[in-house]
């Protein structure tokens, strides 16, 4: 099948399913008044932590401490076959155009299969054109990154992007951050506010600098400015339009733009890599140079070990679909309208910022794939910071606020670097949190300093912050993402709902010179004035 191929959507939407309304009843029967404090009491205690344990490629889970037991995990269960969540799977993994609204497929799990003749598995000859020029271009980004790192000459990489062109590098080389060379630095400018830029620029010298200019259409606004201003600055600084060559590159799948910029040194890549699902391609060249070839083909073969769990595991043990019925389980039935992810590494203080983009720029959505508004909630709002911070600002109102937020604690067995006692008291906060959060604790005489408990929490564990952990976590969230959006039956891998407020700032920002207001509503019209 090619990605235009004529596709049939093999979904039935959620809420046309029997197990929806037996979902409902059950919610209103047991599944709201569940209590996880009972369920921890006695001897069943353990079998349930058995039951809701499970090692994936990577990453060990526990999701024993939610408001789940076995009849709800069935009915749930019952809902993603109903839906044809392994169908439409399938349907991801086989090259179809599931991206309908933009006509594409979205294959980004292709760009971390092995090649062809290296165990992949046989594939439509489209998938297996592409699969060559994805090795092709990898091969070629691998030794760009192995040349920037033996240039002793280059001290400085700043990756210009925004959106999937910076979040997932970012968060990735923080992450593995204690495989970067020393004596070279990766920088990464996303915003358009000259203050990010400009304070980075003062720090910086054109002859040791490279430029990434990472952007898949080329066009974006915040990363055309700031590419641009970039390029002004090492002109200014006595740069010549020749050694301008040398230190900027672009990451795009618009190659004529990016000619046109002046740029040589090119990596490309495919319509059929969703922005926020490109760091396993070009765009994850900043990440190349940060933690070498080797470790770049560790990552890419960590989240391939998980697109294999996906697709291979029963759903009844396939980790992204268990974590997915909960997130559905939470927001549909429960209400609950958001996620809090307590990272307790601070390599990882940057996944809760990648996951809002990957989870609520793919799931917040209001229309079905066939444009039909729906009756029910999708992504909720996904937040956090690292612990133990978070444990000192908003953890306070997890534990005795009346809203019910599920908690997602992400730990390390064994830590990057380790001072005497830091990793145990780290990890026990972890473990402490999700405890006390399940137990809560009363206080008769004292309400102020009651905990009500029964507030549910998950328990990711990696061995050790890896490329290979990384892969596999980002990928399980991928797939989670892409399971609940199977379920919810709308199209996870477009996002018109950021194009309006575009538009919009183009007709506005001649406004700020001219200081016209005509037409403008009188709220737009009395901020305009104020800013001119
Ligand atoms: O890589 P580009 O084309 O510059 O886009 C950046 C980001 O902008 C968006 O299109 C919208 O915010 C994201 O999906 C994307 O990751």
């Amino acid at each position: 099948m090619s990605a235009t191929a004529a596709y049939t959507d093999p979904r039935t939407r959620c809420d046309r399913t029997l197990a929806w309304g037996r979902l409902a009843a059950h919610h209103a029967d047991a599944g709201q008044g569940f209590d996880l404090r009972a369920a921890f009491d006695g001897p069943q205690a353990a079998a349930r932590v058995a039951h809701f344990s499970q090692q994936a490629p990577h990453v060990f889970a526990d999701l024993s401490k939610n408001l789940i037991d076995e009849s709800t995990e069935a009915l749930l269960l019952e809902l993603a076959r109903e839906c044809g969540v392994e169908a439409y799977r399938d349907a991801m993994f086989a090259g179809a155009p599931i991206n309908h609204t933009e006509q594409r497929a979205a294959m980004h799990w292709l760009l971390r299969a092995p090649a062809i003749g290296e165990g992949g598995a046989p594939a439509a000859p489209f998938v297996a054109q592409a699969l060559r020029e994805v090795h092709a271009t990898l091969d070629s980004m691998l030794a760009l990154a192995e040349q920037v790192r033996a240039d002793g000459a280059i001290t400085d990489v700043v990756n210009i992007g925004i959106g999937g062109s910076d979040l997932g590098p970012s968060m990735a080389v923080k992450a593995l951050d204690d495989l970067r060379p020393e004596g070279k630095r990766l920088h990464f400018i996303s915003n358009v506010d000259g203050m990010e830029l400009g304070s980075l620029l003062a720090t910086l010298r054109p002859g040791s600098t490279l430029f990434l200019i990472a952007s898949k259409t080329f066009t974006t606004l915040e990363t055309m400015t700031n590419a641009r201003a970039a390029r002004a600055w090492f002109l200014a600084q006595g740069g010549s339009e020749k050694a301008l060559a040398r230190h900027f590159w672009a990451l795009t799948t618009n190659l004529q733009a990016a000619a046109e910029f002046g740029i040589e040194t090119t990596l490309g890549f495919w319509d059929w890599v969703g922005g926020r699902y490109s760091l396993w391609s070009a765009i994850g060249l900043p990440i190349a140079i940060a933690i070498g070839a080797e470790g770049f083909r560790q990552l890419l073969a960590g989240a391939h070990a998980m697109d294999r769990h996906f697709c291979t595991a029963p759903l009844a043990r396939n980790l992204p679909v268990r974590l997915a019925l909960l997130d559905v389980w939470y927001r549909n039935f429960h209400g609950f309208a958001s996620r809090c992810v307590a990272p307790y590494s601070h390599g990882l203080r940057r996944l809760p910022a990648y996951l809002q983009q990957l989870e609520m720029e793919s799931n917040g959505k209001g229309v079905d794939a066939a444009g039909e508004p729906l009756p029910y909630a999708t992504a909720p709002v996904v937040w956090g910071e690292p612990g133990t911070n978070g444990q000192h600002a908003f953890f306070q109102m997890i534990h005795q606020g009346p809203d019910v937020i599920p908690v997602e604690f992400i730990a390390l067995r064994r830590p990057g670097r380790d001072l005497p006692d830091q990793h145990a008291r780290l990890v026990a906060n972890a473990l402490a949190q999700a405890k006390a959060l399940m137990r809560g604790r009363g206080s008769p005489d004292n309400p102020h300093r009651a905990f009500p408990g029964n507030r549910p929490s998950t328990f990711l564990l990696l061995d050790a912050l890896t490329p290979e952990a990384l892969g596999a976590l980002i990928a399980l969230y991928e797939h989670r993402v892409f399971t609940c959006g199977a379920i919810w039956g709308i199209n996870s891998f477009d996002q018109w709902g950021v194009e309006l407020g575009k538009v919009v700032a183009q007709g506005l920002e001649p406004r700020l010179a001219s200081g016209d207001t005509g037409g403008l509503d009188a709220s737009t019209a009395s901020l305009l004035q104020q800013l001119a």
